[in-house]
């Protein structure tokens, strides 16, 4: 696997920003989740990139529309990587795509919603992105039966760019290593760890054994 992600899905920016110092030498992308990016707005997504100026920062937007305009809203704050949704049209994540070429930065398209996940991150990929998130939200995750295993299978059947999203933890992180991923996202595994810094290392080390 090449990176590991880091998902911060907790609602004030200095909470996030002491998590991101604990866990930075673990991680390559720093992910503002949306709840943090509708609770501190795009001076939040500043004030991260501030921090981390060498870190990849992801504006987790999930963008349904406006393609052009919320991408040109996150790369103007200072994002490197915004995601829009897969479920939404074509025109949007062309739209995106767009503002992410002007800027040099990147669009990442989220399945959230998604039928066919790995049609759509193939037509995602011809659009233009620079990679799918396979991703089952928390309200998915929390659904009796889910398993991450399902990305992982999806994700080893993909044969484009792909990050795993959606319950990866210190239990699964080999196997979506192994699936080809290149990505691994990684969110409660982290910030609702005991020790922040452990379980990133942790997984970090998992990543790349
Ligand atoms: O994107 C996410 C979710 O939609 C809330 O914003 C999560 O950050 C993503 O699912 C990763 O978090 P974990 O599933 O807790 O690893």
């Amino acid at each position: 696997m090449a990176k590991l992600q880091v998902a911060i899905d907790l609602l004030n920016i200095e909470d996030a920003i002491a998590l991101a110092t604990k866990v930075a030498p673990y991680i390559d992308i720093i992910e503002l989740g949306t709840p943090l990016i509708k609770s501190e707005g795009l001076a939040g997504i500043r004030k991260m990139k501030d921090a981390f100026p060498d870190k990849l920062v992801l504006a987790d937007f999930k963008t349904a529309d406006a393609g052009e305009l919320e991408a040109n809203m996150a790369f103007g704050a200072g994002a490197d990587y915004i995601t829009v949704l897969g479920a939404t049209g074509d025109s949007t994540i062309a739209g995106a795509v767009k503002a992410a070429k002007e800027h040099g930065k990147g669009v990442v398209v989220d399945t959230i919603g998604v039928r066919d996940r790995v049609k759509r991150a193939q037509e995602a990929i011809a659009l233009g992105a620079e990679f799918v998130e396979l991703h089952a939200g928390l309200d998915e995750q929390a659904e009796e039966g889910y398993s991450v295993q399902v990305l992982i299978d999806e994700a080893a059947r993909a044969g484009v760019p792909v990050s795993i999203a959606g319950g990866v933890n210190q239990g699964s992180i080999d196997a979506v290593r192994n699936s080809g991923a290149i990505i691994a996202v990684a969110g409660a595994a982290i910030y609702g760890a005991e020790d922040p810094a452990e379980a990133a290392k942790e997984l970090r080390e998992l990543a790349i054994a």
